[in-house]
């Protein structure tokens, strides 16, 4: 990549980087990267599942301590042991998994470690607000992180962070989990951080995000910069070129074709009216007794991809734990290939062809603490054990093979799976579910959160090429424009309920939005 323009020789650096490196074992994670964070930059780190974002931010909050090159803050040397020093030099970072304590209040958790005696209560509650209206943020002092949602409780992350005061501001994705109006309202937060004089790094996946805030950003591939951009906005296209492209890789015409998502329809001209799943009637509550899936009665043939929209917390997550024999169901039935399976266990579901890729792949998709290899055959580890044996050669072979067919990049089959990026666990966990042998009904809830603009298109890929050999997908998604795309059937969920279903038309997408806010027909 040819255009790598010099920093702004006119304003000093809250931050800079020069040459820095990271290797874990043998694997380099970081090589020679330089950067320079000013005050009123909102700066997206982007780059593939794998790059290196999340390895440069925590060298950055001193989670890793780099092997080589050279930091500096406002001027002078900077080499952080541990994130306290990282604080107290100003440096705060919002992570991708919350450290907050359930059972207390807001306050209490911004108030952690800071509050003696009543008057300070008082006099920081006092602070608290402050900080919020400075930032155009609202959260309920008194309410319990336990009744948050994750939108709030990120909040009271960024809060906790903001109350440092800090000059910089570390993001790693933090948009992944948030409905499109609390991710508005940390874009807001981000421009305004930046504009009282701070530095805001986000690492983001999203393109539209980019466009929104960015004022700058860098591209990292494998470890390296290789773009860099002083106006993003008008450059998305030539940053997800550099995002994506390899030396010696491909045409660009292979190139749009690998970020493409054009619709390709069922290659059966008629529903196979083969049902392989059958959702009769299905109700769930959640842990407090409130129903929060009514009534859903859906069908899925063979051969088909149904798409369930909804702005998240309508009910999908439910449907989703109960069709993977994770959270019982209140009312109702469901049937796989004309087999109830409403008691099943997930691995009585696994057993009967159903490949399920959960929400939350660290609650149940994956062991973070075995291997790759372990993870990616943890459905077949029966045809790797001889007499009481695992048959480590012949699984390494085979976790090769999918990771390579999966495009699941880490250093090889026996990399801890807990240090794969978070791109490259999502990779591994639909490699395994998808692999299934025989594969009859894939319920995908979510599957391409978190992953890059590339890797988005594979996984689509891969699971068409699953129905067009007859599997049927119930594909859970809060990305509307990919069930658009991607889907055969789209059915509209809204508080629990199915509200309508339809053909994925361009015509139709007023009817869906509308269904979505609760409002027109209900199915
Ligand atoms: N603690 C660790 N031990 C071993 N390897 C690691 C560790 N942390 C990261 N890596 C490796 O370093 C590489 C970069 O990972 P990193 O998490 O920084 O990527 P990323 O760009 O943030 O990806 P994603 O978009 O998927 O989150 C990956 O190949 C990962 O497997």
């Amino acid at each position: 990549m040819s255009a790598l323009p010099s920093p702004r020789p006119d304003a000093a650096p809250i931050l800079s980087l020069d040459g820095i490196g990271k290797r874990f074992g043998t694997f380099t994670a970081l090589d020679g990267v330089s950067l320079d964070l000013m005050p009123g930059d909102v700066h997206c780190l982007l780059g593939e599942n794998g790059a290196g974002k999340s390895t440069l931010c925590n060298v950055i909050f001193g989670v890793h301590q780099p092997d080589s090159g050279a930091m500096r803050v406002n001027g002078a040397p900077y080499r952080p042991r541990d994130p306290r020093e990282a604080l107290a030099n100003g440096i705060a970072m919002v992570h991708q998994h919350f450290s907050l304590v359930d059972d207390a209040s807001v306050l209490d958790n911004l108030l952690l470690g800071q509050a003696r005696g009543w008057l300070h209560r008082k006099r920081e509650a006092e602070r608290v607000r402050d900080v919020l209206a400075g930032v155009g943020l609202e959260l309920a002092l008194e309410a319990k992180i336990a009744d948050l949602s994750v939108g709030e409780r990120q909040r009271v992350e960024i809060v906790k962070c903001l109350m440092r005061e800090p000059r910089l501001l570390l993001l790693d994705e933090p948009t992944a989990v948030l409905l499109p109006a609390e991710i508005d309202a940390l874009l807001d937060t981000c421009e305004r951080v930046a504009q009282r004089g701070c530095a805001v790094v986000l690492v983001t996946h999203k393109l539209k995000e980019i466009s929104r805030i960015a004022t700058h950003a860098t591209v990292l591939q494998s470890g390296r910069v290789v773009a860099r951009s002083a106006s993003p906005a008008t450059d998305i296209d030539r940053l997800v070129h550099a995002m994506i492209h390899r030396e010696g890789d491909d045409t660009p015409d292979d190139l749009s074709a690998r970020l493409s998502l054009a619709k390709s329809a069922s290659p059966y001209s008629r529903p196979l009216q083969d049902e392989v799943l059958q959702v009769d009637g299905l109700s769930a509550r959640d842990a407090d007794g409130v129903t929060r899936l009514a009534d859903c009665t859906l069908v899925v043939n063979r051969g088909e991809i149904v798409g369930i929209a909804g702005v998240e917390g309508n009910g999908q997550s439910e449907l989703g734990a109960v069709l993977a024999g994770m959270a019982s169901a209140s009312a109702g039935r469901f049937f796989i290939a004309g087999r109830d399976m409403t008691q099943a266990s997930p691995r009585e579901l696994t057993q009967a062809g159903v490949g399920i890729v959960p929400e939350d792949r660290h609650a149940v998709g994956c062991v973070t603490g075995m291997s790759l290899a372990d993870n990616l055959l943890l459905n077949h580890l029966d045809r790797y054990t001889r007499a009481g044996f695992l048959q480590r050669r012949a699984m390494r072979s085979a976790a090769l093979e999918l990771m390579q067919r999966f495009d699941v990049r880490a250093s090889g089959p026996d990399a801890l799976f807990g240090g794969l990026s978070g791109g490259n666990q999502q990779k591994a966990v639909l490699a395994r579910e998808l692999t299934l042998d025989p594969l009859v009904f894939l319920l995908a809830a979510q599957p391409t959160r978190g992953l890059d603009v590339g890797a988005v298109a594979a996984v689509y890929s891969h699971i068409r090429a699953a129905r067009d050999r007859g599997v049927g997908v119930l594909l859970i998604s809060s990305e509307l424009d990919e069930l658009m795309s991607v889907a055969d059937r789209i059915v509209v969920l809204y508080r629990g309920r199915i509200m309508g279903t339809c053909t994925p038309d361009a015509g139709n997408r007023g009817r869906i939005g509308a269904w979505m806010a609760g409002a027109g027909e209900t199915a």
